[in-house]
């Protein structure tokens, strides 16, 4: 039987499909660059970071960069949220993606993140500029008055980020491991794309 799972990346046959859809053919790998992508989820909040120069400028992500040689994926996703946000925390794999760009001739396999809780100050820095966002769906942006229990931040704005993630950031917000491949075209939208959840257990 072929597998589902397509090319960059690996896991059992036990994965649930969250969305797949586009073209008929996956872009070739020629090389493939490691990196890291990491979110603080507290107290119904989740921290992003508004991206003010290079690759995805103008969107808001998580914080993360390039693995360093001699570096291991989780030693570098702490020194990224380090660097972009100034805090440190205990990070925990979520889910594994895989992007090519057509422009782009390394094929991106980012290790994703997170943690509930962070030590420090979170500071903005030169590439960052970290915000708090509701992950309640009824938020508003509204600040509190006596009557009103919606949330003082505003939604998760999937609007300004990557096509890719709304289609895995609400597995990463509930807890649930994830795998994904996206094909981005030069006009900045998917081509193809293939996303699923997969067992708690699995080693991704
Ligand atoms: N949420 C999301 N993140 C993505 C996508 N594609 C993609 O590369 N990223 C992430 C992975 C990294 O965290 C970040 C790109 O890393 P970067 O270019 O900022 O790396 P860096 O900090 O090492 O780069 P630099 O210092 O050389 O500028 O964007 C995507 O489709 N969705």
């Amino acid at each position: 039987m072929q597998s589902i799972i397509p090319p960059g990346l690996s896991a059992g046959e036990d994965v649930t499909e969250i969305a797949k859809g586009g073209v008929q053919e996956w872009t070739p790998i020629e090389q493939v660059k490691l990196y890291t992508n990491a979110f603080i989820l507290q107290d119904n909040k989740i921290l992003l970071g508004y991206k003010k120069r290079g690759f995805g400028k103008d969107l808001y992500n998580g914080f993360g960069g390039k693995v360093d040689p001699g570096e291991t994926s989780v030693e570098a996703a702490v020194r990224e949220l380090q660097e972009e946000a100034g805090i440190t925390a205990p990070l925990r794999h979520s889910g594994v993606l895989f992007f090519t760009v057509s422009d782009v001739a390394h094929a991106f396999y980012i290790d994703v993140y997170y943690a509930n809780e962070y030590s420090g100050t979170i500071e903005e820095t030169e590439e960052m500029r970290p915000q708090w966002f509701s992950v309640e769906q009824n938020a508003t942006g509204t600040q509190h008055n006596s009557n009103k229990t919606d949330s003082e931040f505003a939604p998760i704005p999937y609007e300004q980020m990557w096509a890719d993630d709304p289609f895995w950031l609400p597995l990463l917000i509930q807890g649930r491991p994830f795998i994904g491949r996206a094909d981005f075209g030069a006009d900045g939208r998917m081509q193809k794309w293939w996303f699923a959840e997969i067992p708690v257990s699995s080693d991704v």
